[in-house]
């Protein structure tokens, strides 16, 4: 058992009928880490979110949720664990208060006497508390995303799973969903939230997993995934045929657009180029050597495109 993680999978499979929608993979969320689980759509992130709460089988491989066997110590561990899975609270002609209070009655062990305020501190959490007597009617998106949120948090969790929850949210929303997994994680709380916007998670995330086609291609500390994305040299020049001669003599494989030459991954210090570039009297505007954005590693591992802006 792997105690400094809250969620690990080892070798996880879902098929249906013939076709694997998770293929394989080993999840590590490290406990106190905001992990940001993305690929895009139909890439199996659902899937295995529902596997890991116990809310659909494994064809094959292992789930550990804080640190004890699924679907074996269910439950045991998922009174710790508060999940989004399904979007915001129904019942719209209730106030935000009253909603809560709802799912707080479904709770079997929850005590009525404390009702009151394990609603008011879920609200709290989530910046409800004005919000309280308004129905849900009246909530934006984004603070009705908060309520089912809230709803997750009515008891003390150790993680909170996330499933795309700023999906179709405004600008808005998607900030304030994205202020409280910070406030979240700054309290100690794990959370695990799958997206398949980047821009959405990246400013949040300690670490990062991507799925793609049922695979997870990466995963590990965001930092380590930013600096892992190969640097290329970026020359500008008039004397374009030149330069590529040049560049092509020190090994690189320069692409040209116009009057800019850009070669990947350059095994020569960038210093060097310029010198040899110089030494064969080509004439340099500008030269700069780039790090890929995560948006495009990403892109290179997924084959796909996210939706920055979304
Ligand atoms: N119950 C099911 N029966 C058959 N196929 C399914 C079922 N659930 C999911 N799939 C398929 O498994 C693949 C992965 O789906 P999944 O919903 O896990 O992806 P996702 O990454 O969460 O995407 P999305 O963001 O669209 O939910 C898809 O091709 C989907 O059609």
């Amino acid at each position: 058992m792997s105690a400094d993680l809250a969620l690990a999978t080892h070798g996880l499979v879902k098929r249906f009928g013939g076709r694997a929608a998770v293929d394989g993979i080993d999840l590590a969320v490290p406990r106190g880490a905001v992990y940001g689980f993305l690929g895009p759509n139909g890439s199996g992130k659902t899937t295995t979110i529902r596997i890991v709460l116990g809310l659909a089988s494994a064809t094959s491989g292992d789930v550990e949720l804080l640190g004890r066997a699924m679907p074996a110590h269910a439950r045991e561990v998922l009174p710790r664990v508060g999940a989004l899975v399904e979007g915001p609270a129904a019942y719209p002609w209730l106030s935000g208060a009253a909603v809560l209070r709802r799912f707080d009655a479904a709770d079997r062990d929850a005590d009525p006497r404390t009702r009151d305020a394990r609603v008011g501190g879920a609200l709290e959490r989530v910046g409800l508390t004005a919000a309280a007597g308004k129905r849900v009617r009246a909530y934006s998106l984004g603070m009705r995303q908060r309520l089912g949120i809230a709803a997750a948090l009515l008891v003390r969790r150790d993680l909170l799973v996330l499933d795309e929850p700023t999906n179709g949210l405004d600008p808005q929303g998607t900030r304030e969903v994205r202020h409280l997994v910070r406030d979240l994680a700054a309290d100690g709380t794990t959370v695990f939230v799958s997206s398949h916007l980047l821009a959405e998670v990246e400013q949040v995330s300690t670490h990062v997993g991507v799925m793609s086609a049922g695979r997870l291609v990466a995963q590990g500390p965001i930092d380590e995934l930013r600096g892992a994305a190969r640097p290329r040299v970026r020359v500008e020049t008039p004397d374009v045929g030149a330069a590529h001669g040049v560049l092509r003599r020190l090994g690189l494989e320069p692409s040209v657009d116009g009057v800019v030459l850009t070669a990947e991954a350059p095994a020569v210090p960038v210093e060097d180029v310029v010198a040899a570039l110089v030494a064969e009297r080509v004439r340099v505007r500008g030269v700069a050597l780039e790090r890929p954005s995560l948006e495009e590693r990403f892109v290179a591992l997924t084959g796909e495109g996210f939706d920055v802006a979304g």
